[in-house]
């Protein structure tokens, strides 16, 4: 049998979560452009995780037991203070505080459905304290408790930053969080439901899932397209810098998508966004250069910018680290992370396909000492 390289085109799963069909996303039958524009973060993990959108009952009882589960144990931040966070990449301490997290939660093996939800709840709500107790441990400040009151959004950047933020602030995290938070069968999740289709734990797959993320064909690139970014310096370098790029066979950051032919439906959006925020705060320059090399590997390379390449300008204008980029990232893709693992759960059959072999066949073994 022949192998598919990168499984490319394989339907692996069916899955109610979210769909790209013609190269339109949804999130259980709602387009993606709608909830960008109308939902917080909080309903649209309510709606992949139940499928339906909440009434306002719901969302308001949702959203309190995740405010009640956000602070995350002292052993965590203990942890984190224990290690040099300066040569540390905020992604692997992710993907180890997750760890912990589950050493700290009493039902981490208990495989009940309602024991999964309720753990569910516990991962999600408590992914910004671990996102920003790290970044604030490292800039030598102590981790600010969430506050009750405030959405997913804000409370993200009240600890990070340790003051309210501003409404435009809120808006533009709320839709990035939107925007990420689900997308098929990228391959995080498919990590993910890997994972937990050997009826590993739930944090057994969202480590996994983390690990995925990190690498820069995937959701590492938003970091790597900022780092693009400050290298190229100007946009009257970009056209050139980007020429020198593709003749070194380099692949440029934030470009190109496995599925997406026309284009990546996300990215109109934090384009715009983009656009807003640097103007803001007076520079311009990140945006006008992004947009310079999307129309140049557009027209020269028929590629589409994906999600993260105008996600970059806009966590860079909203005075975020650059890698932090990325787990931001997985604080929204959590919530699509959590939704496949249940959907997995729910009617689980071990994943493991075959591979096509390649190597040397009809062997004689030969003794050590005659080697
Ligand atoms: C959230 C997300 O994960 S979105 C994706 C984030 N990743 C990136 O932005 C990294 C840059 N992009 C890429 O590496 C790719 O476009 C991927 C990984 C996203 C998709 O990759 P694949 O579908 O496997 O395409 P593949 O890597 O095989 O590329 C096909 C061809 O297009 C070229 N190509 C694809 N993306 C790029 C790019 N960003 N820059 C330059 N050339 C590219 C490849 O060099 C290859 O050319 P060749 O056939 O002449 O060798
Ligand atoms: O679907 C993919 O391959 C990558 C992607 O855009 C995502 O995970 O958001």
């Amino acid at each position: 049998m022949a192998a598919t390289k990168g499984l490319e085109g394989i339907i692996a799963t069916e899955s109610s979560i979210s769909s790209i069909i013609d190269d339109q996303l949804t999130y259980a039958g709602y387009n993606i452009d709608d909830l960008a524009q109308n939902s917080s973060f909080e309903e649209v993990i309510y709606l992949l995780w139940n499928k339906q959108l909440p009434t306002k009952d719901e969302l308001d009882q949702f959203k309190g037991e995740l405010n009640r589960e956000m602070a995350i144990p002292q052993s965590v931040i203990d942890h984190l203070k224990s290690y040099d966070l300066k040569s540390v990449h905020p992604m692997a301490a992710l993907r180890t505080a997750v760890s912990i997290l589950g050493l700290n939660d009493e039902e981490s093996d208990v495989m009940e459905e309602n024991a999964n939800k309720r753990k569910a709840i516990r991962i999600q709500a408590k992914m910004p304290a671990v996102v920003t107790a790290f970044a604030r441990i490292r800039r030598g400040q102590e981790p600010v408790q969430p506050k009750e009151g405030l959405s997913f959004a804000a409370n993200f950047l009240y600890m990070l930053n340790g003051e309210e933020p501003k409404d435009l602030e809120i808006e533009a995290i709320n839709k990035a969080l939107v925007l990420h938070a689900d997308h098929e069968l990228n391959a995080s999740t498919f990590t993910a439901r890997v994972c937990v289709a050997t009826l590993s734990d739930i944090y057994s797959g969202m480590t996994a899932a983390i690990g995925a993320l990190k690498g820069p064909l995937h959701g590492g690139a938003n970091e790597r397209v900022m780092k693009m970014l400050t290298e190229i310096g100007d946009e009257d370098h970009a056209i050139d810098a980007i020429k020198e790029k593709l003749e070194n066979k380099e692949k440029i950051m934030g470009m190109g998508h496995r599925v997406y032919q026309s284009g990546d439906p996300r990215a109109k959006h934090l384009k715009e966004m983009s656009r807003e925020l640097t103007e803001l705060t007076g520079n311009s320059k990140w945006y006008n250069m992004s947009v310079k090399i999307e129309d140049y590997i557009k027209e020269h390379k028929g590629l589409p910018a994906n999600v993260d390449f105008y996600s970059a300008s806009v966590y860079h204008s909203l005075g975020i680290d650059h890698d932090l980029f990325t787990p931001l990232f997985a604080v929204s893709r959590t919530s699509g992370w959590l939704a496949h693992i249940l959907e997995q759960y729910e009617d689980n059959r071990l994943i493991r396909p075959r591979a096509d072999y390649t190597g040397p066949t009809g062997q004689t073994y030969t003794a050590i000492e005659n080697r």
